[in-house]
């Protein structure tokens, strides 16, 4: 049996900005047509930490009580989507805030990825590990063109995939494709990401890329919510449902793994390699 709240039985068009909010992290607007936005607007790279992951969450959930017409997710930064988790929440944790931190990161995707409305994003800049998830979970991918890249990295930060997240990324690339660039934490250019399907189309820039997404979600403007929620919970539902039951044990395997030393050795380096770049510049 389907949770009642995937289910979409009617929209509102509600007038331009009525559901308008800015939180400290992200900014909601609506559309005069009801398509809501989301931008990402966590400086400077919209690095994923706890206050961001429930913020997003909480955001969503909004969007879905206000019945917009769908959902468009794009960043306030001019190149970065999101840089993933944020590593400084992983290393030398506080064990209460690592929990926090997963567990709110499984809220998130699983909010997202069960959305009962249509959702596309407007990826405007670099997008590893947590990037790639948010961008996975939506239904419509558009990138900028540029030198930005996009993948599931996780592995070259020490940190194994998620399956949660391995059966979203073999919903949209092929098996093969998607083992050998997640065993090796490999990202894909733009260019790459199109070919093997992780993107839909490239855009010239994020306004480009946010009205390539308008259009996606006004596709559904002749279907009924009802048929279009039903019908992607069902293609869904094999990677929700195993999730549903195994979230304390995936919890559990990711403090485990991060609190090893050699994993703590490998996050301070990549910390010290991002610091050193910073200074570099
Ligand atoms: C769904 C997840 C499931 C499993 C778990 C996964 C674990 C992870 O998600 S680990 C995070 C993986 N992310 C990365 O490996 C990305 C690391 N960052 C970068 O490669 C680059 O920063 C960038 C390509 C995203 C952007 O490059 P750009 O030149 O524009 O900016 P920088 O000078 O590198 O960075 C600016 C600033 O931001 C800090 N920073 C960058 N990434 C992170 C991060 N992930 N967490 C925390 N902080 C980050 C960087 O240190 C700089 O900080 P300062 O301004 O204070 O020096």
């Amino acid at each position: 049996m389907f949770p009642l709240r995937l289910l979409r039985t009617a929209r509102r068009v509600l007038p331009a900005k009525s559901l308008s909010t800015t939180g400290q992290l992200t900014d909601l607007t609506v559309d005069n047509e009801g398509i809501a936005t989301l931008t990402l607007q966590r400086a400077p790279v919209n690095s994923l930490n706890v206050e961001l992951l429930q913020e997003l969450t909480t955001v969503l959930g909004q969007v879905e009580k206000d019945k917009a017409k769908g959902l468009v997710l794009t960043s306030a930064s001019p190149s970065v989507f999101s840089a993933g988790l944020d590593i400084t929440e992983m290393y030398n944790p506080n064990v209460e805030r690592l929990t926090a931190l997963w567990t709110s990161l499984q809220d998130l995707w699983a909010t997202l990825y069960s959305a009962p409305y249509p959702t596309a994003v407007a990826i405007n800049g670099h997008a590893p590990a947590g990037g790639c998830m948010m961008a996975l979970c939506c239904e419509y991918r558009t990138m900028v063109s540029g030198r930005y890249t996009i993948g599931l990295n996780e592995t070259a930060v020490g940190i194994p995939v998620p399956e949660w997240l391995i059966g979203t990324m073999c919903k949209v690339i092929s098996q093969r494709e998607a083992e050998v660039a997640l065993n090796a934490g490999l990202m894909f250019t733009v260019e790459e990401a199109l070919k093997v399907g992780l993107i839909d189309e490239t855009a010239t820039d994020k306004a480009d890329a946010i009205e390539k997404s308008k259009k996606f979600i006004k596709r559904f403007d002749k279907i009924s919510p009802i048929a279009h929620s039903l019908t992607k919970q069902r293609f869904r539902s094999d990677v929700l449902q195993p999730f549903a039951k195994n979230r304390e044990a995936d919890l559990n395997q990711f403090k485990y793994v991060v609190l090893q030393p050699e994993v703590q050795e490998l996050l301070g380096q990549i910390i010290q390699k991002l610091k050193q770049k910073k200074a570099a510049k």
